[in-house]
């Protein structure tokens, strides 16, 4: 039987989000209705109100979150009711060229439901990222549930839905950080705080600290980070250079995605160090380098999506880690609300107060 829940919605470009009630299909072949347990606000849902994404509205929001699998549709064998999942937004084929060529997280081909969400008069859904979870049930493609141990809170086990887990993988899988290296991370937000566990798990022995303000800079040390630096009162390559021998770091890590903090990552890697961009640049940004820097400098230069991350390899295995005390998902939630709480979590996010608000579903 179709069911009636809650869902926050953007209704159109701007407008303030609204709590509304949405009708949610029976799991078609391939897809799931999941409970969403938690949800944690990331700055896409506020990109996907004020139009910057698209404008498919009604938009159903949220996109990091946790839950437990209500039904199933025909032919899903590896997930039943009852199953405690963290929702992905690249569930890979497994058949594309990027796939057959054991690079999966650049799969062409994600998966998402085939049935649409509804308002009660009938208007289609887009939920955001092919989830939409600031609701209380929401219908996915089965591939999106990665069923992880049920131990972990919902809170905090959401978020390697996407930021966190964008950054934590930005650190070990795109990054390659090991034993003993040298990191540095620009912007220690959601994101590059996640980089600075991710390279803390990795093992990495210098872990530098880079932000523009104070409080997530503390927020930094607590996360592992060795050494900060405020980029408004000295400047970080020169900083980084200093705390690195000279050398630079081993990798270095643009966790804001600007041509100017990608600028710095370039010039405080080592010679043979590697660049990582995981902030998301505006369509409008240009980058003006002398071609000879990037000559004379070897290494590598690369980007991150979703951390590199393959779902089922890195959910399960990150929420151990969590479980033994090894990675401090609960650090990065900053504060937990109801499903009403949206927009106020959007402005408490846009003043930089947060790593995270989780809206956490009541019952
Ligand atoms: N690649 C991915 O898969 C992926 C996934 C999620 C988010 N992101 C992107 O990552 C970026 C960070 O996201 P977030 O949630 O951590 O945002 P955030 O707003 O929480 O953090 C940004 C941080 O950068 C700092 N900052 C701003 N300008 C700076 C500068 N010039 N130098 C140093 N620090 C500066 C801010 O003080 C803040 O602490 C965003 O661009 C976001 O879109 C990427
Ligand atoms: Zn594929
Ligand atoms: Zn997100």
């Amino acid at each position: 039987m179709p069911q009636q829940v809650r869902g926050v919605i953007a209704r159109a470009k701007g407008a303030p989000t609204e709590l509304v009630t949405i009708n949610i299909p029976d799991p078609g072949p391939g897809e799931a209705v999941v409970a969403i347990k938690a949800c944690g606000v990331c700055h896409t849902d506020l990109h996907y109100r004020e139009g910057g994404i698209g404008d498919d509205y009604p938009y159903l929001l949220g996109h990091e979150a946790a839950g437990i699998v209500e039904s199933v549709g025909d032919g899903v064998t590896d997930l039943e009711p009852g199953d405690y999942v963290i929702l992905n937004w690249r569930a890979v084929c497994g058949s594309c060229r990027a796939c057959k060529r054991g690079r999966p997280w650049y799969c062409f081909a994600t998966f998402n439901a085939d049935q649409k969400m509804t308002l009660e008069d009938g208007t289609e859904l887009s939920p955001a990222l092919g989830i939409g979870a600031f609701a209380d049930k929401t219908l996915v493609a089965a591939g999106q549930c990665t069923k992880v141990d049920p131990d972990a809170r919902p809170a905090a086990a959401g978020l390697l839905g996407c930021g966190i887990m964008a950054g934590l993988g930005a650190a070990i899988n795109t990054g390659g950080v090991s034993r003993g290296d040298s990191v540095a991370v620009i912007g220690c937000g959601g994101v590059g705080s996640a980089a600075i566990a991710g390279a803390r798990l990795a093992g990495a022995s210098k872990i530098i600290a880079i932000d523009v303000d104070d409080r997530k800079l503390e927020g930094a040390k607590q996360l592992g980070a060795t050494d900060v630096i405020n980029s408004r009162n000295a400047d970080p390559v020169e900083a980084v250079q200093g705390l690195t021998g000279g050398f630079g770091a081993d990798v270095v890590i643009d966790a804001v995605g600007r041509p100017e903090t990608w600028k710095q990552a370039f010039y405080a890697r080592d010679l043979a160090g590697t660049v990582v961009l995981v902030g998301v640049p505006t369509p409008e940004m240009q980058l003006e380098l002398p071609l000879l820097d990037v000559f004379g400098r070897g290494g590598s230069l690369k980007s991150s999506w979703y951390g590199d991350c393959l779902p089922e390899r890195d959910f399960p295995m990150l929420i151990d880690l969590y479980l033994q005390g090894r990675l401090p998902l609960d650090s990065f939630v900053s504060e937990e609300i109801g499903i009403d709480g949206v927009d106020q979590a959007f402005e408490t996010m846009a003043a930089g107060q947060v790593l995270r608000s989780v809206v956490v579903m009541e019952g």
